[in-house]
């Protein structure tokens, strides 16, 4: 099957993304940021050895990152396994941190369309107010974009109220041109955001990719007026890495997409950079030296 691709120049893009990583920032800035980065993550944990005492740990934290800075807003999800939806939304309940689910056999998708579907059902009734679904790549890197655009349809209408994140998997698409395409192909599907990475491959959220997510997002809402969200997701572990993020969607969409209603950062471990670093620009200490995420 064959798809004609729009060109995306990578070392262009590359460029451009990498330069707006070089930008100094202002320590009231940094602060700023770091508040506005925190509300964004979507705290994730996806292991296989994850337990209910993990997640109500992670939720904790979440509702409530720094219990000696008040200043410090919650995060806007907690990102777990569908087996785990029930303990989050019972203690997320009334926070206002949403529970977010991976779904649709997360993360290679090898399963079917019925059981991606009824995971999907079964984690909307548990709690999820999000499903972060992945895409078929096997059929998306064979060109079969309707078996692609079918599922997305499916389980959009699976998931009801839930919001549908789309899940591309950047490091499995050969090209930029790819990453854009497959990103439009969702869109049109019905996502109503789309994200990077599962953490799970070889790369995640890199600049350049976001930089190509966030422009073909622009480019929608354009032509449209329909606003589609982009999620940040996989190796996005450190402050730095996560201002870079903020300051390319600033630069590409402005500052009303800087609300974690348009863009995520999807994370394990970022959110205890961002609590180490705000506390040393107040030349204190972030008391908690542990990981968390990995407890
Ligand atoms: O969706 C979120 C990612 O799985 C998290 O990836 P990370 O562990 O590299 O932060």
């Amino acid at each position: 099957m064959s798809r004609s691709l729009t060109p995306v120049n990578r070392v262009g893009v590359d460029e451009r993304a990498a330069a707006l990583g070089r930008r100094s920032i202002k320590t009231t800035a940094k602060r700023e940021g770091i508040r506005l980065a925190t509300s964004m993550i979507d705290l994730t944990t996806l292991e296989g050895s994850d337990t209910p005492g993990k997640v109500r740990h992670l939720c904790a934290k979440a509702v409530c990152p720094d219990s000696s800075r008040p200043e410090i807003p919650s995060v806007a999800a907690v990102c777990v396994y569908p087996a785990l939806v029930e303990v989050a939304a019972a203690a997320l309940r009334g926070s206002g941190v949403a529970v977010a689910s991976v779904a649709t056999g997360f993360p290679a998708g090898q399963t079917s369309l019925k059981v991606k579907l009824d995971e999907t059902r079964e984690a909307v009734a548990a709690g999820a107010a999000e499903i972060d679904m992945v895409i078929s790549r096997d059929a998306y890197l064979r060109g079969d974009d309707a078996r692609v655009a079918g599922e997305i349809e499916a389980v959009k209408e699976a998931c009801g109220a839930a919001h549908l994140k789309v899940i591309i998997e950047t490091a499995e698409l050969p090209t930029y041109a790819h990453v854009r395409h497959a990103s439009e192909l969702a869109i049109a599907a019905g996502a109503d955001w789309i994200k990077t990475s599962t953490g799970k491959s070889t790369s995640g959220a890199t600049p350049g990719v976001v930089l190509v997510m966030l422009e073909t997002v622009r480019d929608h809402a354009h032509r449209t007026g329909e606003i589609v969200g982009v999620k940040a997701a996989g190796g996005v572990s450190n402050t730095k890495a996560a201002l870079h993020q903020l300051v390319l969607v600033k630069e590409t969409l402005g500052d009303e997409w800087l609300t974690p209603e348009r863009f995520r950062i999807g994370a394990s471990s970022l959110l205890n950079d961002l609590l180490m670093q705000y506390a040393k620009l107040d030349g204190g200490h972030y008391g908690r030296a542990e990981d968390f995420s990995k407890e």
